[in-house]
C-alpha cells in the first residue's frame, strides 16, 4: 500500500525487535507535582492500543509527556529502538510519530485538498506533495470526492477523517489520537473507529489513542490500558477488559452507557 512504498521509513519487525513504542516508569506532572507515578505501556507495530480511565486519571498527561509538551521527570520512551524521551513535537514528527489533537485543527475556508497539503507545509518538492496527497486520497475515498469542497462544510466525522488524513502526509509509523470520539455522534464515532481499523489493515499503521468513551475505544482496540490516579491498574486485550467485571463496574458503569 502507498504508505509503505520505498520513500517510507524502514519498518522494524515488532516481533523480533520488541514493541514499536516502549514506555517505562513514566513519571511526569505539573509545577513540581507528579500526576503520573511510573506508567509502563507498549505498542507493537500494527496494533491499535487504547488508554482509558476516569476523568482526571492522567490520560492526557500521558500524551503530553509522550509528545514532549511537559517534562518527563523519570522513566523512558523508546520508539523503534531510539530513545525519544523528552523529544519535542518537531523531533517526534521527524522520528515518525504524528499527533491528531482533540480540538479540530482544520482551516475551514480552505479546501479539503489544501488542508491535506498542509500536512507537508515545509516540503518544497511539489511532485512529492502531489504523490503524498494522492496516497492519502486513496486511503480516504470520501475525502477525495470532496477535495474541492471547503473544509468548513464537512461533517464532524469527515473533519476527523481530514485531520487523520493530513497527519499521514509525513508517513508516520505511529499515530497518537487524542480522544477521537469527542464531539461526535455515536454513528460518527463508529465510522471514525472503523476508519482507523481499515487504515491499520490497509496501510499497516499503528495507533495509540486515549479515550473517555471506554466502551467504543476498547471495542475497537487490540489492547487497552486502564489508568487510575496516574497508574496503570489493568491492561489486556480490549475485549478482555470489556468483559472484566471490575473494569465494567468501575469504568463502564454496569448496565449504563460507557460515558
Ligand atoms: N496544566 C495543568 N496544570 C496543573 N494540573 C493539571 C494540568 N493539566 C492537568 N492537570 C491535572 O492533572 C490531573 C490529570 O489530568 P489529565 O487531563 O491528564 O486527566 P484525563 O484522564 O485526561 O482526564 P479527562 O478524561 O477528564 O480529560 C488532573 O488532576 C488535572 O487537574
Amino acid at each position: 500500500m502507498p504508505i509503505s512504498e520505498p520513500e517510507a521509513a524502514p519498518r522494524t519487525d515488532g516481533a523480533e525487535r520488541g514493541p514499536l513504542l516502549e514506555v517505562r516508569g513514566l513519571r511526569a506532572g505539573y509545577r513540581g507535582v507528579d500526576i503520573l507515578h511510573g506508567v509502563d505501556l507498549d505498542v507493537a507495530e500494527g496494533e491499535i492500543v487504547c488508554v482509558v480511565g476516569p476523568n482526571g486519571s492522567g490520560k492526557s498527561t500521558v500524551f503530553k509527556a509522550l509528545y514532549g509538551l511537559i517534562d518527563v521527570r523519570e522513566g523512558s520512551v523508546v520508539f523503534g529502538g531510539e530513545d525519544i524521551t523528552s523529544h519535542g513535537p518537531q523531533q517526534l514528527l521527524t522520528a515518525g510519530i504524528a499527533l491528531v489533537p482533540q480540538q479540530p485543527a482544520i482551516f475551514p475556508a480552505m479546501t479539503v485538498h489544501e488542508n491535506i497539503e498542509l500536512g507537508m507545509y515545509l516540503e518544497r518538492d511539489k511532485g512529492k506533495i502531489r504523490r503524498r496527497v494522492a496516497e492519502v486520497f486513496e486511503l480516504f475515498p470520501k475525502l477525495a470526492a470532496r477535495r474541492s469542497q471547503q473544509a468548513g462544510t464537512l461533517s464532524g466525522g469527515e473533519r476527523r477523517a481530514l485531520e487523520i488524513g493530513r497527519s499521514l502526509m509525513l508517513r508516520p509509523r505511529l499515530v497518537l489520537m487524542d480522544e477521537p470520539s469527542v464531539g461526535l455522534s455515536p454513528v460518527l464515532v463508529h465510522e471514525v473507529f472503523e476508519q482507523l481499523r481499515s487504515l491499520r489493515d490497509a496501510a499497516g499503521l499503528t495507533f495509540l489513542m486515549i479515550e473517555q468513551n471506554a466502551k467504543s475505544g476498547l471495542e475497537l482496540s487490540d489492547r487497552g490500558y486502564v489508568i487510575e490516579r496516574g497508574r496503570v491498574t489493568y491492561s489486556g486485550a480490549g475485549a478482555e477488559l470489556l468483559a472484566d467485571d471490575e473494569v465494567r463496574r468501575t469504568f463502564l458503569g454496569v448496565g449504563k452507557d460507557s460515558r
